[in-house]
């Protein structure tokens, strides 16, 4: 298990520019199953989710080519569906989340997909029934393997109809559209995850040949194809790794720019910050951060009651940033109730903060209350353990803006979302080592 020792309390500036995104990653690499012809990315990040789709997909047959940082081409002309049954697909497969979107595409193009169950971050129950039920309204026969948690779609055809989704499932939705758009006739998917991740893979979809309309609804309608082509697709910056700088320039009181954002693409993202009060400041398509010397006061309500932040499919506010912002708050001026509503134990980790010194009331396992020191008084740094990809973050912005030295310990987690984040956090003045 690797570490980071993060000597803490200094001030940062400079500029960082945001790696491709993480999520929007694992479902352009699913994609690249749905045709016999060459399909080119860049802008991939350098992350350990990332590169364990890849590798899975070359385990599969996809001819995979490295044409510079963050390049790719795969040609998937040639797949090998009986690794899907082998004991080393039932390992790999389990290593991360994004490897569910596989199933979709190979459902779609060859009648069968098959995976065990995966894996990601262990922040509370992370079902899959919105995957599997819209193949199965698609046409598809579900199995489900409980001694090897090993699931299973088939089909000789799918066709196209109406479905409902029981909820908005981000990769549920990457999932049933990659499906859908190989069936046969129209499929009509209404509560759809609208997220700009999804927006770019549909849009990858149509230049691959697709016909689907409603991008960027909850209303989806697809014509099915009986091919699609190659293409070229440019992945968007990760937003979550934008907020996370947005946290931790705000945190450090430091002056940060944060570059070439896609701010159209940022949804409520900005407006979560600018509610504990941090400036943050569009210039062109960069975030420029001010160093709040005067620190920053949470906002009130219009009726004056507390602040409260929560998440919500999007267009809402993405769960994947409220771990960061809880840590944000603690140095703010007020107070403010931090509502996780998605994940039932993704807040456990506010246990470390308290060790740190923060106010914080973990009220049960989806809301906590966070008040404030308004810089009056620093946290102390500590030995910790990384639970999570976000929490873990959290916990490194916490560290960098404590007095002393603390150690992060299982970054193997951070690494999984966050390309070379010590030596990215370097350029910038952090204080940061990694030990292997
Ligand atoms: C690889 C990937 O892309 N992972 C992201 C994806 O995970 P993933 O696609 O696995 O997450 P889902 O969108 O399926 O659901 C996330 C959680 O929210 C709950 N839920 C979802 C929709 C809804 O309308 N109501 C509701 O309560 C689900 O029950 C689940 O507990 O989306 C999540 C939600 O943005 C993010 O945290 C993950 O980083
Ligand atoms: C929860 C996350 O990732 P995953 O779905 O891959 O576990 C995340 O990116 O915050």
């Amino acid at each position: 298990m690797g570490s980071f020792t993060i000597e803490g309390g200094h001030s940062l500036s400079g500029s960082i520019t945001p790696q491709g995104a993480k999520n929007e990653a694992l479902q352009i690499l699913c994609a690249v199953l749905l045709t016999a012809e060459p399909v080119e990315i860049s802008n991939i990040p350098d992350i350990v989710d990332v590169n364990k789709l890849i590798a899975l997909l070359g385990s599969l047959g996809v001819k995979v080519e490295n044409l510079g940082p963050g390049q790719y081409r795969f040609q998937a002309d040639q797949v090998d569906l009986d690794y899907l049954q082998s004991d080393d697909f039932k390992r790999d497969g389990r290593g991360l989340r994004g490897s569910i979107m596989l199933v979709g595409p190979l459902l779609g193009r060859f009648g069968r997909g098959y995976i065990p169950k995966p894996g990601g971050d262990k922040i509370g129950r992370r079902r899959l029934d919105t995957h599997f039920e819209g193949f199965i309204k698609l046409g598809a026969r579900f199995r489900y393997n409980r001694e090897e948690y090993f699931y299973g779609v088939e089909a000789e055809k799918l066709t196209g109809t109406y479905m409902l989704l029981d909820e908005a499932s981000v990769t549920g939705t990457a999932n049933i559209v990659m499906a859908a758009v190989l069936a046969e006739g129209e499929t009509t998917i209404y509560n759809a995850a609208c997220e700009p991740y999804l927006q770019q893979l549909c849009k990858m979809l149509v230049r691959m040949g697709a016909k689907i309309e409603g991008i960027g609804s909850n209303l989806l309608k697809i014509q099915g194809v009986s091919s699609l082509n190659g293409t070229t697709h440019r992945m968007l910056p990760d937003m979550i790794e934008i907020g996370s700088w947005i946290g931790l320039a705000a945190m450090t009181r430091s002056e940060l720019r944060i570059k070439d954002v896609s701010w159209n693409d940022l949804g409520q993202i900005p407006n979560a910050f600018q509610r504990l009060g941090i400036q943050v400041n569009r210039e062109n398509d960069d975030i420029l951060i001010p160093a709040h010397t005067d620190g920053y006061a949470i906002q009130n309500f219009i009726d004056g009651s507390i602040m409260t932040i929560a998440d919500a499919p999007w267009p809402g506010l993405t769960p994947d940033l409220l771990s960061i912002i809880l840590v944000v708050a603690i140095q703010s001026r007020g107070e403010v109730v931090i509502h996780q509503k998605m994940f039932e134990s993704r807040l456990f980790f506010v246990d470390k903060l308290i060790d740190m010194g923060a106010k914080i009331i973990l009220c049960d396992p989806h809301r906590a209350t966070v008040i404030g020191h308004d810089f009056q008084s620093q946290l102390k740094a500590t030995n910790m353990t990384s639970p999570d990809i976000r929490a873990g973050v959290s916990l490194l912005i916490a560290a960098l803006s404590a007095k002393g030295t603390s150690t992060i310990h299982n970054i193997e987690q951070i690494d999984r979302g966050y390309e070379r984040i010590d030596e990215r956090l370097r350029n910038i003045g952090a204080m940061i080592t990694r030990n292997a």
